[in-house]
């Protein structure tokens, strides 16, 4: 399969030509060329107009719970971990397999629509997640998310268990377009002890580790209370920082905690929505960026945002930093974009993914410009960041796979999808 796009306007986060207007071809999974030459479109199975397009790399959300989409407005304005404890674990505990599986493809639906190509998923019941990222045709680096404090040894272990076989069976499938990773869910709900076993598995499974780290002042100081050392500290001794790791959240850091980051080239994932939803604080990200760490964008579950388009993640970390540090010059348009986009794809070490360049991967998004608020046709990296949102987004491909065709999907059923959803919600809120 072989087509092409011509005659669109291409924001490429290639900063060698970052902007291009012009045509681009693909070649089955990837990006063949961004040329200017004119083409015989007879040697395409496809040619596509892009005139009314703008099109960018699909978004990369490095942070959430996608099955939490049935938890969407049932606890709203309340703080982390009352949230966490009285509203979200009670119910969490009595979702079944069926219910992550609509969960999450009420997710990845609302993902595509608004221009997402690659998320981060940490949750259970993993195999139904991975199957509705095989068949959407998204893309996604997923983990067994686990809780270890209240749990008995022999679960403890059964979890870690869990996690390594989700490792093992997914790791690669779905012509590569899922990759795993492990993840302790955080320092406050796993023992030194069990971090440890999961970082062990981390390196024997050759795979990354993920965790919430840092992401409100309480966290902090009970983590020093408990084990005299802040989370960057205690995770670092603990040898999570050893493996390549993601972090979500990192609101609350030190200068000499930045630094550590750096060192051990730990990523974060920003999730700016969810963190000024449950008070948690503002994360340092200028000087996370300019002390050279990698921070992407994650929306964390649409029980703490409470939706997953990333045009407002991108639009919060532009406006956000300005106004929190009174410098209109931090976190710029562009910079903001690639934060969602390129920066993304490198947090998760997704190599050839995050740009349109000549062999990465073909994941991209086309915008419907020909919409009052793209005009005037100026910057349109600026008019994407500031004045654009997920449901101008008409076209997706993934893996060089149209996903959505001007905003029909193309491999999910999205009427089934949500009276799915309302059923598991009904039922979720009809037993205790
Ligand atoms: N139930 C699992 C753990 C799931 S990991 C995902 C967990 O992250 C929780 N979560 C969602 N958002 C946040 C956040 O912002 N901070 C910390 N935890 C969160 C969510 O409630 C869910 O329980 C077990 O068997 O151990
Ligand atoms: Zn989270």
């Amino acid at each position: 399969m072989r087509w092409m796009i011509k005659n669109g306007t291409f924001i490429t986060m290639n900063e060698e030509q970052p902007v291009f207007k012009g045509n681009m071809i693909v070649e089955n999974d990837r990006i063949e060329a961004l040329t200017a030459d004119e083409l015989d479109e007879s040697q395409f199975n496809e040619v596509i107009d892009g005139s009314n397009r703008v099109y960018i790399p699909g978004f990369v959300n490095t942070h959430g719970h996608a099955a939490m989409s049935l938890l969407r407005g049932y606890a709203d304005d309340l703080a982390l971990q009352v949230w966490l404890q009285d509203k979200m674990w009670p119910n969490e505990a009595k979702f079944t397999a069926n219910d992550v599986k609509w969960g999450t493809s009420l997710s990845v639906v609302e993902m595509i629509k608004s221009g997402t190509t690659s998320f981060v998923d940490m949750y259970d019941h993993m195999d139904e997640v991975a199957g509705v990222v095989e068949t959407s045709g998204m893309r996604a680096r997923l983990t067994r998310g686990m809780i270890a404090i209240g749990c008995s040894e022999q679960v403890q272990k059964d979890k870690i268990e869990e996690a390594i076989a989700f490792s093992k069976t997914w790791e690669g499938k779905a012509n590569g377009r899922i990759a795993t990773m492990m993840a302790p869910h955080a320092p406050y709900t796993c023992p030194p002890d069990f971090i440890e076993k999961v970082v062990q598995a981390s390196h024997d499974l050759n795979v990354p580790l993920h965790t919430h780290m840092s992401e409100t002042a309480r966290e902090v100081q009970e983590n020093v209370d408990q084990y005299g050392a802040r989370p960057v500290a205690h995770l670092q001794k603990l040898g999570m920082f050893d493996r390549p790791c993601l972090v979500a959240h990192g609101v609350h850091l030190t200068d000499e905690e930045i630094a550590i980051l750096k060192e051990y080239d730990v990523r974060v994932s920003h999730n700016p929505g969810s963190n000024l939803k449950l008070a948690s604080g503002i994360a340092r990200v200028p000087e996370l960026l300019k002390a050279g760490v990698w921070v992407s964008l994650g929306t964390d579950s649409s029980a703490s945002n409470n939706n997953l388009d990333m045009f407002e993640e991108v639009r919060l970390a532009a406006l956000l930093h300005k106004g929190v540090s009174g410098d209109p010059t931090a976190v710029p348009a562009m910079e903001a974009l690639k934060m969602g986009t390129l920066y993304g794809a490198k947090s998760i070490w997704f190599e050839d993914v995050g740009m349109l360049k000549a062999g990465y991967k073909a994941d991209l998004v086309g915008v419907d410009i020909d919409q009052p608020h793209y005009y005037p046709k100026t910057d349109f990296a600026s008019h994407l960041v500031y004045s654009g949102a997920g449901q101008d987004v008409a076209d997706v491909w993934i893996d060089g796979k149209q996903v959505m065709k001007n905003r029909t999907l193309t491999t999910m059923d999205e009427e089934k999808i949500k009276a799915e959803t309302q059923a598991c919600y009904d039922r979720i809120m009809s037993t205790s």
